[in-house]
Parts: structure tokens; C-alpha cells; sequence
């Protein structure tokens, strides 16, 4: 059935349309602007994501927006969809290369997914990269000579081995890097084998994320730190932002952050696999919130499984903070049973507390993604 419309109502949309194409005009204005912008941020080294320059821009904009009885947070919504175009085609043009008589680098594992994402953004800084996959262990010596940098980027449960048995005959000088999302064995390894300067590193993103800008690289500190820096100079004009942290620390948070939620998302899967739920009609009647709750379970069986097993069987204390989760639930199901209504809302207050003021900001932090969930309806 066709919409319901008027003759002042099409009148009205033809002008309506007619915005919408000088917004398509300024659009492509901005992004010829942007463009330059990418070619002297290129020429002068300067990162992709300029924090300082977004805040002060977004709050000019809303200052003006409020004045004109525009809504600021419309602005910055707009303005910060803008940036994220921004990002990706100032990245195009490539990057400063901060290492300019490196030799060149070799990605063990560059066909791989991260793999990818890291070869293409050193080539697009001016590198030399070279790969080596499973197949190519019978050319390693020739891969190897001269290069400057090694970067492994295999799966977890074969890293360490790896590492001990292929790659404990570098060249001294060479930089070697792996991308493991735990660190401390992986460091270990690489500091028996290589006598040379080793870092770890865990980008805190996915290989979809088309740019580097604001996402994170944490590094672990392994050996003669200031052979590497020019790299996470190279990662931060890429536009990610580096985290240092302790490499035992680093794997006792990824055993909440990773195994023990990628491992609830798993369960939540299963269960709703074994009810025979009706996933249609569970969206038909779904909140935006428990669509977004949908979408991050989902998107977990969208994903190459053995990845996901290798992150949660990677580490044994995960099957600590997993049990530790089986029992919070147990309790909590107690509660439920013993209809302790009182208890119940004790333990939430006592919750509450602990996040502090962190439960109003995800409150509001995820008020705008709850909306962007309602914006992607089409019916
Ligand atoms: O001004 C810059 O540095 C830009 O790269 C442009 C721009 C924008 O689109 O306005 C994009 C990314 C930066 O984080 C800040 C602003």
C-alpha cells in the first residue's frame, strides 16, 4: 500500500529535497577539503585524529547550533559521522614514514586478517613489507636477511611455539613485534629467542575497522625500547592511541574483557540455540537495547570459531574468572529462588555504588548507540 500523502505535503518534500542536495553539495565541499588536509598531514607527519581540534570544533558548533535553535547534539552527531569519513579518506593518501633506512618488514601470518590490516597500513607509510605464511617457512632465510623488523601475527595456540622454533635465528639488530591478544608467554618467547630489541603488542580492534583513528594498541615493553619507538610514533599517525601496561596485568584484564565475555556471548548463544528460539519474532519484541545485546551475541557466530577459541582457551586463569562468573550467577539464581526480593535490590544498590559515576556515563553513552540502533529500522 502506498504512504498516505497531500498535494502541500509533496509541495513541501520538493523543497525538503532540494536541501537535501545543497547538504549533498557541501558535503562533497567538505570532502575535497578533508582530502587536502590528508596530503599535508602526509607531508608533515601530523596523526589522522586530532583530539584537541575535534573538541574545540564540536563545541563552536554547538554553541552555534544552540543560537539557531538547532539542537547540539544534532550537530555532533553529524560532525562526528563526518569525522569518521574524514578518517578514512585522509588515509587513503597514505602516511609520513617515520623510519625511513629501516630495511624491510616481514609479517609471519601477513595473509591473516590483522596480518593484512598491519601490512597495508606500513605500506601505505612507504615500508617494504613482505609476507610469510604457512607455506613459505622454505624461503624464511631469504625473507629474513635484511629485514628490519619481524611482526608475528599467527594464532595464539601456535604463536609460542613458533616463535621458539623459527624465529630464534634473526638478525640482531632486527625489531621483533607480535600482535597476540596475551603477552606474557608470547614476550617471553620472543626474548629467548631473539637477542635483539622485542616488543608486544595487542591491537584492542578488530580487522574490519577501516582506520586506525582512536582505536588502541596496547604495548608491553620487552627489550632496548628505544629501537622501537619510531613504530608507535608510525601507529599514532595512523591515528590509534598507545597504552602502555605491564604484560601480566595486560592478560588478567583480557580474562574479564575477552575469555569471560566472548564466553557468556557463547553460553547466550547456545541457549537460545537449545530453546529453539525464535530469533524473528525475539527482534519483532525487542527493546533497541536487547537488539544491541542480540547484535553482540549474533555477531559472534557471524566469526571464524577457531579464532574465538583460541582467545578464550589461550590463558588458564580465564577458566578462574569463568567459574568465579558461575557462581556469581548460582547466587544470584538463589536469590531468585528463595523469592529474596529485599536481597535482590540490596546487592543492585551495592552494585551501583561500585560503578559510581561510571553508570551514568555507559547510561549515557549508550543512549546515543540505542538510538543509532533505532535509526537502522526501516520497518
Ligand atoms: O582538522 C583535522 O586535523 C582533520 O583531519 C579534519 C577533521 C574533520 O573532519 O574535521 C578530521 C579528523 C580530525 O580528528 C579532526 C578534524
Amino acid at each position: 500500500m502506498n504512504e498516505k500523502t497531500t498535494l502541500d505535503l509533496e509541495n513541501l518534500r520538493d523543497l525538503i529535497d532540494g536541501v537535501d542536495q545543497q547538504l549533498l553539495n557541501l558535503l562533497r565541499k567538505r570532502l575535497d577539503l578533508v582530502a587536502q588536509v590528508g596530503t599535508v598531514k602526509h607531508a608533515a607527519g601530523v596523526p589522522i585524529y586530532a583530539p584537541q581540534r575535534e573538541a574545540s570544533m564540536l563545541a563552536k558548533r554547538r554553541k552555534e547550533a544552540s543560537e539557531m535553535d538547532i539542537s547540539p547534539q544534532l550537530i555532533e552527531d553529524i560532525l562526528r559521522r563526518l569525522m569518521r569519513e574524514s578518517y578514512l579518506n585522509e588515509k587513503d593518501v597514505g602516511f609520513k614514514q617515520v623510519k625511513t633506512d629501516l630495511g624491510h618488514i616481514v609479517v609471519v601470518g601477513g595473509e591473516g586478517q590483522l596480518g593484512g590490516l598491519f601490512s597495508q597500513m606500513l605500506t601505505l607509510s612507504g615500508y617494504q613489507v613482505k609476507s610469510l605464511d604457512k607455506d613459505d617457512w622454505d624461503q624464511a632465510d631469504a625473507l629474513f636477511d635484511g629485514a628490519g623488523m619481524v611482526i608475528v601475527t599467527v594464532p595464539i595456540n601456535v604463536t609460542c611455539e613458533l616463535i621458539r622454533s623459527k624465529l630464534n635465528n634473526l638478525p640482531d639488530h632486527c625489531i621483533l613485534a607480535d600482535l597476540t591478544s596475551i603477552k606474557s608467554e608470547p614476550l617471553n618467547a620472543m626474548l629467548e629467542a631473539h637477542k635483539g630489541p622485542v616488543v608486544g603488542l595487542h591491537p584492542m580492534f578488530g580487522p574490519d575497522v577501516g582506520s586506525l583513528a582512536k582505536q588502541v594498541v596496547v604495548v608491553c615493553d620487552g627489550r632496548d625500547t628505544e629501537k622501537y619507538q619510531w613504530f608507535l610514533e608510525q601507529i599514532t599517525i595512523w591515528g590509534a592511541r598507545i597504552v602502555n601496561e605491564d604484560a601480566e596485568r595486560h592478560d588478567k584484564a583480557m580474562q574479564l574483557v575477552q575469555a569471560m565475555r566472548h564466553f557468556s556471548s557463547f553460553v547466550y548463544g547456545v541457549n537460545l540455540c537449545k530453546e529453539e528460539a525464535d530469533i524473528e519474532s525475539l527482534l519483532q519484541f525487542s527493546s533497541p537495547i536487547y537488539r544491541l545485546e542480540l547484535a553482540m551475541v549474533g555477531r559472534l557466530f557471524a566469526q571464524d570459531p577457531e579464532l574465538y577459541a583460541d582467545i578464550i582457551f589461550a590463558q588458564e586463569g580465564s577458566q578462574v574468572a569463568i567459574s568465579d562468573y558461575l557462581d556469581n550467577y548460582r547466587d544470584a539464581l538463589d536469590l531468585l529462588k528463595s523469592g529474596n526480593r529485599d536481597a535482590f535490590v540490596a546487592q543492585f544498590r551495592d552494585v551501583a555504588k561500585w560503578f559510581g559515576d561510571f553508570a551514568p556515563q555507559f547510561q549515557h553513552e549508550s543512549r546515543a548507540m540505542l538510538q543509532s540502533v533505532n535509526d537502522m529500522k526501516t520497518n
